[in-house]
């Protein structure tokens, strides 16, 4: 079926502000779907794949679009909807727009050069090959450039995984276990959860699968106190919250109240009623010296140039430049210097982010080591073995989408010297 003829230009009007990059694209094109209520879901969907395409795919369309007619930003748009819906959908396309399309979207990727096989910008194409070669680097920029699966999180506290599998099943919606979360299911498609009663009554949560492992490698148990320092809106929070089944304190600090707030209504959804959510000013605040030396897991999930997200948030590998990451990096030590200080003697400190990059990961673990002697490194490989976790990893937990099938993750594990 043919989509609304408006379609293409409503892709052109998104992508003129969204090619800006003065925000986040998934914040320009929920506004824009709020000032325009009248596009239908159908058209909404349409409209948001197309862009997202062309953030995932702009150096090799940008090149395309050097060729045919009307303006740049209209071949932008149709290229990314041909991407999103066929060709066939498009309609209002002229004679030419129709032949122009079907020439690129035959053209075989595999004979582009390197650049716009990747789709990445030069200097982060340049430190991905450095590190994986040029094979190693396309497989991963290409698993980056592909939309995500949906994974779902079961709440241990309220249903057992298979009882949500045969529940999705009579739903008529397609599910399949995820191979290393032991509560993760992976949907083919993207039904709207919301209405469901498995959604409305806690008994699931959207988590990626990396980011359910990340929550489980911190093994909290119950009856501990557990904070975890950057909670965000509480993707991981939950997690630990049911991890450690509605027992213990579980802190929640950040210092966004905004993403905080996020978490209110997922609580109430989930039966939780261990989490203790709290506004933080910065990593010293009083509200973190109190905990001093008392706590037995802090989870630090640290900002990060979340270029492991990328197949989420494809406009991020635009946004970062190289000089954000040396400002994070100045951050996420800072954070994690602060955060370990909550560490009783035997406690344990886990640091995590959604980079692909050493500079925010592998070297941050280890100028903390260095600059930290009561602390060890616990090797991943026996993290894992501790959490039946069938991966193999060696010091650190480092999850890619092309080899793992989920965002890119990377951990470290330190435990505090008795
Ligand atoms: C990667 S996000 C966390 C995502 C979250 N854990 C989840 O699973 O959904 C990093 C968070 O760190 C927070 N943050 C930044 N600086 C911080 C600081 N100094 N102390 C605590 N949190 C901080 C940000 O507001 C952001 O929410």
């Amino acid at each position: 079926m043919r989509l609304h003829p408006s379609v293409a230009a409503h892709v052109e009007e998104v992508l003129r502000e969204v090619l800006r990059f003065t925000g986040p694209a998934d914040v320009v094109v929920s506004r824009y779907f709020r000032e325009h209520p009248k596009l239908g879901a159908r058209e909404r969907g349409a409209v948001a794949e197309g862009v997202f395409a062309v953030l995932r795919n702009k150096l090799a369309y940008a090149s395309f679009a050097e060729s045919g007619q009307g303006s740049q930003m209209r071949r932008l748009a149709l290229l990314g909807l041909a991407d999103a819906a066929g060709v066939d959908a498009i309609a209002g396309l002229t004679a030419d727009e129709q032949e122009w399309l079907q020439r690129f979207t035959q053209i075989d990727r595999a004979s582009l050069p390197l650049p716009l096989r990747a789709n990445l910008p030069p200097w982060l194409l340049e430190r991905l090959v450095q590190r994986e070669g040029e094979e190693g680097a396309l497989a991963l920029a290409e698993a980056l450039n592909q939309p995500a699966p949906l994974d779902l999180r079961v709440n241990i506290l309220k249903a057992k995984r298979e009882e949500v599998m045969s529940a999705l099943a009579e739903a008529g919606i397609t599910a399949e276990l995820t191979p290393y979360a032991p509560l993760g299911i992976r949907l083919k498609k993207k039904p709207a959860l919301q209405n469901m009663p498995l959604f409305r009554d806690g008994l699931i949560e959207v988590q990626d699968e990396g980011s359910q492992l990340l929550a489980q490698i911190v093994g909290a148990k119950r009856g501990e106190m557990v904070v975890d320092f950057c909670a965000g809106a509480g993707g991981k929070t939950l997690a630990l919250g049911a991890a450690m089944r509605n027992t213990g304190r579980l802190y929640a600090f950040d210092v966004a109240e905004k993403r905080l707030a996020k978490l209110k209504p997922r609580l109430s959804r989930s039966g939780l009623s261990n989490v203790h959510p709290g506004v933080i000013a910065h990593e010293n605040d009083a509200k973190v010296k109190r905990l001093a030396g008392k706590i037995d897991r802090v989870l630090v999930d640290a900002p990060c140039s979340g270029l492991g997200t990328l197949r989420r948030n494809p406009d991020m590998k635009w946004r970062q430049t190289p000089e954000s990451v040396v400002e994070l990096n100045v951050k996420q030590a800072a954070i994690l210097a602060g955060a370990a200080r909550l560490i009783k003697p035997g406690g344990r400190l886990v640091y995590a982010t959604c980079s692909l990059l050493p500079e925010e990961n592998e070297e941050i673990a280890a100028a903390f080591l260095s600059a930290h002697a009561d602390f060890t490194l616990v090797p991943m490989k026996e993290v894992l073995a501790e959490q039946k976790i069938a991966l193999e990893m060696e010091d650190y937990l480092k999850l890619q989408p092309h080899l793992h099938q989920t965002d890119g993750f990377f951990a470290a594990v330190f435990e505090r010297r008795k």
